[in-house]
C-alpha cells in the first residue's frame, strides 16, 4: 500500500472436539482441542505512526475495549520488547468480522494478526517458532490463530500438533445477541462437576483425550462421520464439547438455537467452544445456505453465517 501499511488476514475457529480436564493449580485446564480454522476472518492493519494506537470497526466494535488491554495491543507491545523497541510505533486498525466473546477466538485472531502485521511493518523477521512463543503467552487460543487450518491443541490448548483434514466441511454459525466470558464458562463447567459429584481437579477427571473416530472424520473429509463424532466424541452429553453444558446451563436459549439447526436440517449442532456462538455442520453449500435460513427465520439467533472449513492461518494480504 502506498502509506506503508500492511494488511493480515486471521480466521475464526471452531472447537469440533473440548475435551476438559480437571482445573489445574495454575487456574488452566487440560484440554484435547481439536481446532478447525473457519472461513469467518478478522483483518488487522498496521500503518507506520509515532506510538500505539488502536481503531477498530464491524457489526460488534462497540464491545471491543480500546484501551490497553485489547490482545492486538497487547501482541505489539510484546513483539516491540521482544526486539527490545523503544515503543510499538504503529496504528493497528481492526475489521472485525468474528463475533466478539463468541467462543470463535476473534481476540486471539487478532493478536495473531497484529503480531504478524507488526512484524512484516518493523522488518523484525521473527522466526515462527519465536512468534509461536509469543503467541502461547497472550493467550492460549492465539497459537492457533497463526497456523490455521487444524490442529489438536494439548496443555492448555498451546501445543499443537497440526492434523490432517481429507475435504471441505460446510458450515452454518448462529451468532447470538451478547456474549459469555470464558473463565466463567469454565467456572461453570467445574461447579457443574463438583454438583454432579464427580470433582472438579486433575486428579478427580479422566486426562483428556481426543477421539480416535473424530480424527478419521477430518483427514478423510466426511461430514457424516464428523456429525456423528460431534454427537457423541465426549463426556459433554451427547456433545464433543465438554463446555457445552456450562453454556447452556448460563445461556438456556441456547437449547432453542440447537434445536432450530437441527430441525433445520443441520447434520448436528453443538456449542463453538465457550460458546454461545453455535455451530451446524451441513451436508454441503446449499443445504448450508437453507440452514442459515431457516435460523434467521427462526428468530433464535442475531444473525446465520454460511461459511467452509478448513481455512488458513495469519495471512499477510498482498
Ligand atoms: C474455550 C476456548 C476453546 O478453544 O476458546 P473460546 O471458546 O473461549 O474462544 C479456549 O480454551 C479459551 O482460550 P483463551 O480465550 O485463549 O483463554 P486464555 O486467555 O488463555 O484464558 C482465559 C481464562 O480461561 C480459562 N481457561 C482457558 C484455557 C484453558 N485451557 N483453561 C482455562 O481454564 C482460565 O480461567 C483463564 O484465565
Ligand atoms: N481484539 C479483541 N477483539 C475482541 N475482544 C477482545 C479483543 N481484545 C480483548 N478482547 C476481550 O476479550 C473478550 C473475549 O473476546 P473474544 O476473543 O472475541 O471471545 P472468545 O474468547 O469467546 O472467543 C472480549 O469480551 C473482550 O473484552
Amino acid at each position: 500500500m502506498t502509506d506503508g501499511s500492511v494488511t493480515v488476514r486471521v480466521p475464526a475457529k471452531v472447537n469440533v472436539q473440548l475435551a476438559v480436564g480437571g482445573l489445574r493449580p495454575d487456574g488452566f485446564h487440560g484440554l484435547a482441542n481439536v481446532f478447525l480454522a473457519v472461513g469467518l476472518h478478522d483483518e488487522v492493519t498496521a500503518t507506520p505512526a509515532d506510538s500505539l494506537r488502536l481503531t477498530v470497526g464491524g457489526p460488534d466494535a462497540a464491545a471491543v475495549p480500546l484501551d490497553g488491554t485489547n490482545l492486538a495491543a497487547r501482541a505489539a507491545r510484546a513483539l516491540a520488547a521482544h526486539h527490545g523497541l523503544a515503543a510499538p510505533g504503529v496504528h493497528l486498525h481492526l475489521a472485525k468480522d468474528i463475533p466478539v466473546a463468541g467462543g470463535m477466538a476473534g481476540g486471539s485472531a487478532d493478536a495473531a494478526g497484529a503480531l504478524v502485521a507488526c512484524d512484516a511493518l518493523w522488518g523484525t523477521r521473527t522466526p515462527r517458532a519465536e512468534l509461536l512463543a509469543l503467541c502461547a503467552e497472550l493467550g492460549s487460543d492465539v497459537p492457533f490463530s497463526l497456523l490455521g487450518e487444524a490442529a489438536l491443541g494439548r496443555g492448555r490448548g498451546e501445543l499443537l500438533t497440526p492434523l490432517p483434514v481429507g475435504g471441505t466441511f460446510h458450515w452454518v454459525f448462529a451468532v447470538a445477541d451478547g456474549g459469555l466470558s470464558t473463565p466463567e464458562v469454565y467456572r461453570e463447567c467445574d461447579r457443574l462437576r463438583a454438583a454432579a459429584g464427580t470433582g472438579a481437579t486433575v486428579d478427580a477427571v479422566p486426562e483428556p483425550e481426543p477421539s480416535p473416530a473424530l480424527l478419521a472424520a477430518l483427514r478423510d473429509g466426511d461430514s457424516a462421520a464428523l456429525a456423528a463424532a460431534l454427537s457423541s466424541a465426549g463426556a459433554g452429553g451427547g456433545s464433543s464439547n465438554d463446555l457445552q453444558a456450562a453454556a447452556l446451563s448460563l445461556r438456556p436459549s441456547l437449547a432453542d438455537t440447537l434445536e432450530a439447526g437441527t430441525a433445520a436440517g443441520a447434520l448436528a449442532g453443538l456449542v463453538s467452544g465457550s460458546g454461545p456462538t453455535c455451530a451446524f455442520l451441513t451436508g454441503g453449500a446449499a443445504e448450508a445456505e437453507a440452514v442459515a435460513a431457516a435460523l434467521a427465520e427462526s428468530g433464535t439467533c442475531r444473525t446465520a453465517r454460511p461459511t467452509t472449513s478448513p481455512a488458513p492461518g495469519a495471512t499477510l494480504l498482498p
